[in-house]
């Protein structure tokens, strides 16, 4: 069903491979190795791709300059989008959100509990509604970023609620981290009122928030998802599978190939189905989180007490297969005993909770999440619900001193 301020041109659609073949840009050979040694990476290129040999034009070197201008002439203009946008919830990740929608030219109203923490969007061009049904009633579409499942609920289904202010036409979009049976009794309310529904939790913490890099795990209305692309455009990542800082960067032609056009960019969002597809997505990739974030901590602790320094942990691990930006990012911070907050451990134990939870309802084992679990609950116990989810390692340093005393 089309949405009444559905714009004919919001669809992002790949091209079809034969206006791909009619492309003036360079086309690859799938057995035309592009690497110097030869290797081949015949996996890694998509069919549409595989049509002729690659141009012998020489590479360009990269300039990021260049790059950036591509990215942003791409950019959805505002035109192409729901024209009013509310947003409810204005935390850590909820204000860089919404900051960016409005930087990006969108009209956008904010509400939050807190209401001082209205005024910098205020400033920066946002209308503000007293309460979350005056926003919905007031927009197109409406985001809410919550804390938890209450809040989610409270803000959706409450009184006040945005649901009080949804009706045929308009759409309702929850990009908080809950549970999918909470997902679906807010997606039921809001469609009880001839509203669409899309859930939408992000992948990405505070900078990727800010940089407008999140990864949207969505299900739900299709519609609704397809009217509002571009706004998660502009909130989230686009990726080029070739880009010019991948390994194989003598794919450079065709990187330069994906960045031309915007259609020939993946997207990082993922559309999943019905809705709970999206919020079960996003409780299996922080659980898997919560564990790594666990696990990494006990090693850096062992380092040490074998006396060596965790922070050439943290550079080993850098250079190996398990190296992940969150342990390159976090693990300087935590050698230091600090954990300034991207991502608040009461969120990080509430997701395990709640994935030990979706476990459970289909009796999946996970003793390695259950024992990650037990320890941001010593964490929280021990004051540091509002710090970082890294510092869960000062729960096993309270157990490493309470092992000493023995
Ligand atoms: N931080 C991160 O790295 C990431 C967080 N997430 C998820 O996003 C969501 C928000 O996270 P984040 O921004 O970090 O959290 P914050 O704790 O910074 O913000 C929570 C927001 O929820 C509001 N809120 C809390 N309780 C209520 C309530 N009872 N009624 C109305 N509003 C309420 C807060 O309002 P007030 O200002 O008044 O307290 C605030 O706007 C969570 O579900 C989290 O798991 C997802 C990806 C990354
Ligand atoms: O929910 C928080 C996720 C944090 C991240 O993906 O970096």
């Amino acid at each position: 069903m089309a949405m009444s301020f559905l714009k004919p041109h919001c669809t992002h659609r790949l091209p079809s491979s034969s206006s791909i073949l009619n492309s003036p840009f360079p086309t690859i050979s799938p057995t035309k190795s592009l690497f110097a040694n030869g290797s081949s990476f015949s996996t890694r290129i998509p069919n549409h791709f595989r049509a002729r040999p690659i141009s012998s034009t020489p590479t360009k070197p990269f300039s990021f300059k260049a790059f950036s201008s591509q990215i942003s002439a791409s950019a959805p203009k505002p035109d192409e989008m729901p024209a009013r946008v509310g947003f409810l919830g204005l935390g850590i990740m909820g204000s860089p959100m919404a900051q960016n929608l409005i930087k990006a030219g969108c009209d956008v109203t904010v509400w939050n509990r807190t209401e001082s923490k209205c005024s910098p969007l205020i400033s920066l061009g946002a209308k503000y509604k007293s309460s979350p049904k005056e926003v919905a009633a007031s927009c197109d579409v409406t985001f809410a970023m919550l804390a938890d499942p209450q809040s989610a609920l409270d803000v959706a289904c409450g009184e006040h609620g945005a649901a009080k202010g949804m009706s045929p036409g308009k759409g309702y979009v929850d990009v908080s981290t809950v549970d999918g049976a909470t997902s679906k009794l807010i997606g039921t309310r809001i469609k009880a009122t001839g509203a669409l529904f899309l859930e939408a939790p992000v992948s990405g913490s505070k900078k990727p928030a800010e940089d407008g890099q999140l990864i949207f795990l969505t299900a739900g209305d299709r519609s609704l998802f397809e009217t509002v692309a571009p706004l998660l455009d502009i909130m989230g990542k686009l990726l080029c599978p070739y880009a010019p800082h991948h390994p194989f960067s003598e794919a450079f032609e065709l990187s330069t190939f994906c960045l031309r056009s915007r259609r020939y960019t993946t997207q990082s969002k993922f559309f999943l189905g019905d809705v709970g597809n999206g919020a079960a997505m996003k409780l299996v990739v922080n659980m898997i989180m919560g564990s790594m974030m666990a696990s990494f901590s006990e090693g850096l602790l062992l380092c040490e007490r074998v006396g060596l320094d965790p922070k050439v942990l943290v550079e080993v691990v850098s250079q190996g297969a398990i190296s992940a930006p969150m342990f390159s990012m976090k693990g300087p911070s935590m050698v230091q005993s600090l954990y300034p907050t991207a991502f608040p451990l009461k969120h990080q134990q509430k997701d395990l909770r709640l994935a030990l939870g979706l476990a459970e309802s289909v009796s999946q084992p996970t003793p390695i999440a259950a024992a990650a679990n037990e320890l941001y609950k010593v964490a929280k116990s021990r004051g540091l619900s509002d710090e970082d989810f890294s510092a869960v390692i000062e729960a096993l340093k309270v157990k490493l001193q309470s092992q000493s005393k023995e």
